[in-house]
């Protein structure tokens, strides 16, 4: 069930871009941390629907190891139906450190249409041997059948049709108390959230050493963006950029 050790540079690395709990005490609002792994040519999988393995074990090691630091971990429905993730924590400290489901982040669903369903997942059957937790789904509109340990939360959407961060963040905060979110993706999330530095606190994201052509599916903003806190972490395959995102226009 556990993962390989962490790097051990990666750890002072990481450690100005995790959650900042006094920043969350101030804000009262969630610290989210977007992260990802892509391409060089900025593909985060080979296809619309294709689970692509793309991190190194050094760099997946490094996933889990953000997943242990987090409340939540957010993916959106494009996510959850192409790739059926795991979403738990394999990554602990020592040998006395293993209980998977207490150290594991609560996965947050965004499935407003309500396409998914938990039972049979790799989540639900880790949810069942306590490898995980069971997910928060957020919909539109309260679902006539709910699914047993799934908790629904009711967000209505907005004039876009699209739910509106900043009041998805504060109930997740209030109703569940989630302090801090890594948001996994897919592209569609990921190309949204990189545009808002009002909501991102930090940007991790994994460069693997491969290209996946022009039909994969790609993370490109709508319009362009800087970073600022910019930083490399360099692997033996893989290299991982750590930054925030900058309010000002380029
Ligand atoms: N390499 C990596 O790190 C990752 C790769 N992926 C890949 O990305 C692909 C999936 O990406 P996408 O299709 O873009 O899916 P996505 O996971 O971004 O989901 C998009 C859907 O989520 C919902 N959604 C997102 N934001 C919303 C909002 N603000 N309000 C309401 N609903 C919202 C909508 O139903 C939308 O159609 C898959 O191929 C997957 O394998 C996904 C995550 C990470
Ligand atoms: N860090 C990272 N590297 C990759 O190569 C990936 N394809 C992803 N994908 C994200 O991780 C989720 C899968 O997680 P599990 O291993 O099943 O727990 C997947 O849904 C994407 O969010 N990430």
């Amino acid at each position: 069930m556990s993962i390989d050790r962490i790097k051990p540079d990666l750890i002072p690395f990481l450690e100005t871009y995790l959650p900042n709990t006094e920043e969350v005490a101030q804000t009262n609002k969630p610290f989210v941390t977007l992260t990802y792994a892509q391409s060089i040519d900025a593909r985060i999988s080979l296809g619309p629907g294709i689970r692509t393995t793309i991190s190194d074990i050094e760099t997946k090691v490094m996933t889990h190891y953000l997943r242990y630091h987090h409340d939540g971990i957010l993916i959106g429905s494009g996510t959850v139906l192409a790739d059926d993730p795991c979403l738990n924590c394999k990554w602990h400290k020592d040998d006395t450190d293993t209980n998977f489901a207490a150290n594991s982040p609560t996965p947050i669903i965004l499935d407003t249409h309500q396409k998914w369903k938990f039972k049979d997942s790799k989540m639900y059957h880790l949810f069942k041997k306590t490898e995980g937790k069971s997910p928060i789904v957020v919909v539109h509109n309260k679902p006539i059948v709910e699914e047993q340990d799934v908790k629904y939360l009711v967000i209505e959407d907005g004039n876009d049709k699209k739910i509106d961060w900043k009041i998805l963040l504060q109930k997740l905060y209030e109703k569940y108390n989630i302090k801090s979110i890594m948001v996994e993706g897919g592209a569609y999330v990921i190309n949204d959230l990189l545009l808002r530095p009002d909501i991102v606190d930090s940007l991790i994201v994994t460069i693997g050493s491969t290209y996946l052509g022009s039909g994969g599916v790609q993370v490109s903003p709508r319009s362009a963006t800087s970073l600022t806190d910019v930083d490399w972490w360099k692997g033996k395959k893989d290299s991982i950029m750590a930054a925030r995102l900058s309010s000002e226009q380029i």
